[in-house]
C-alpha cells in the first residue's frame, strides 16, 4: 500500500480551512499532519509534503517563501495574486525545481467551467462586464475569481482582435461604472446571506448571454482542494488555475 500524502493546512481555524482539515482528515490517501492557526508556528508544519492556504493576501506570500524554501508544494486557494507575485513564486521555485505550487482562483469545479465558458464566448461579444456577489466578511474586493476571469476575457478579446469595448464609461458618481481590470468592468457586491457567486454578462447586437456560477456552501470547493493536492506533488513549478488538473 501507498504511504499517504502529508498535508499542512494553514488558516486552518478559517471558514475554508475548517473545511479542508475535515476533507484532508476524511481522505483516506492523504494525512493531516499539521493544522496552523494565526499565529501558531510554520515549524510544526514542516513534515507536510503539500501546504495548503488558505489564509488571507497578507500573509501568503510568506507561508509560500517559508515553505519553498523547504521544498515543500502548495495548493493556494488564498486571493491577491498579481502578476508581480507570480514572478516571485517563480524565482523561490528556480532554487527547488522538485517543487509544485497551484494557484487555484476558484477550487469549484463549476467555477472553473463558468470561467472557461467565459474564455470562449468572449470573442463573440462587443461588451462583457462582470458581477461578482460574496458574503459581507469577504476582506478583498474584487474577487480572485474575478480578477482571473478579467484576465481571460481581456486575453481572448486580444487575440481575436476585438479592441476596448464600445461602452460608456462616463460616471457622475466615482465608481458606479465598476472597476477597470485588463479593460473589463467588474461590480463587487457584498451582502449578508451570499456565499461566492459570479455572472459574466456578454452584450452584441440585440442579444444578451449570461454565465452564472454560485457556490451555495463551502463544501463545493473541497474536491478541487483535494484534487490539487493530489495532483501538485506531480507537477513541479507554478500552475495558475485548476484547469490543467482536471482531466
Ligand atoms: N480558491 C477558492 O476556491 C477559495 C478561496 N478563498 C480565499 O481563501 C482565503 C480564506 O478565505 P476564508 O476562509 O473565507 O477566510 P477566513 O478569514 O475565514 O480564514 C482565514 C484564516 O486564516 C488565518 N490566518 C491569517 N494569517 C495566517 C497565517 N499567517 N497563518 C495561519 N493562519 C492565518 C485567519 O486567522 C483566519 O482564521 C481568502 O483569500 C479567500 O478569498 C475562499 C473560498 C474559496
Ligand atoms: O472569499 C471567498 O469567499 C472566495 N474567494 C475566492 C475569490 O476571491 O475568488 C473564491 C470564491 O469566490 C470564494
Amino acid at each position: 500500500m501507498t504511504e499517504p500524502i502529508r498535508v499542512g493546512v494553514l488558516g486552518a481555524k478559517g471558514r475554508m480551512g475548517s473545511e479542508a482539515c475535515k476533507a484532508v482528515a476524511a481522505a483516506a490517501d492523504l494525512e493531516l499532519v499539521a493544522a496552523i492557526g494565526r499565529g501558531d508556528p510554520l515549524d510544526a508544519a514542516a513534515d507536510a509534503q503539500v501546504l495548503i492556504d488558505l489564509t488571507n493576501p497578507g500573509a501568503v506570500m510568506d507561508n509560500l517563501r517559508w515553505g519553498l524554501e523547504r521544498g515543500i508544494s502548495f495548493v493556494v486557494g488564498t486571493s491577491g495574486f498579481t502578476e508581480q507575485r507570480h514572478e516571485q513564486i517563480r524565482a523561490w521555485l528556480a532554487e527547488k525545481p522538485s517543487a509544485g505550487v497551484l494557484i487555484a482562483p476558484n477550487f469549484g469545479i463549476g467555477a472553473v467551467l463558468m470561467m472557461q465558458f467565459a474564455a470562449k464566448a468572449a470573442r463573440y461579444f462587443e461588451s462583457a462586464e462582470i458581477i461578482e456577489q460574496h458574503h459581507p466578511r469577504k476582506l478583498d474586493a474584487p474577487s480572485g475569481t474575478a480578477t482571473h476571469t478579467a484576465r481571460l476575457i481581456a486575453q481572448a478579446r486580444a487575440s481575436a482582435g476585438l479592441g476596448p469595448m464600445p461602452d460608456a464609461t462616463k460616471e457622475e458618481v466615482p465608481g458606479a461604472r465598476g472597476a477597470d481590470l485588463d479593460g473589463v468592468r467588474v461590480h463587487a457586491v457584498r451582502a449578508a446571506g451570499l456565499v461566492a457567486h459570479q455572472e459574466v454578462l456578454f452584450g452584441s447586437l440585440g442579444e444578451t448571454l449570461t454565465i452564472r456560477h454560485d457556490s451555495l456552501d463551502r463544501v463545493s470547493f473541497m474536491p478541487g482542494v483535494l484534487l490539487g493536492v493530489r495532483k501538485v506533488l506531480g507537477r513541479p513549478g507554478l500552475t495558475i488555475g485548476l484547469d490543467s488538473f482536471l482531466d
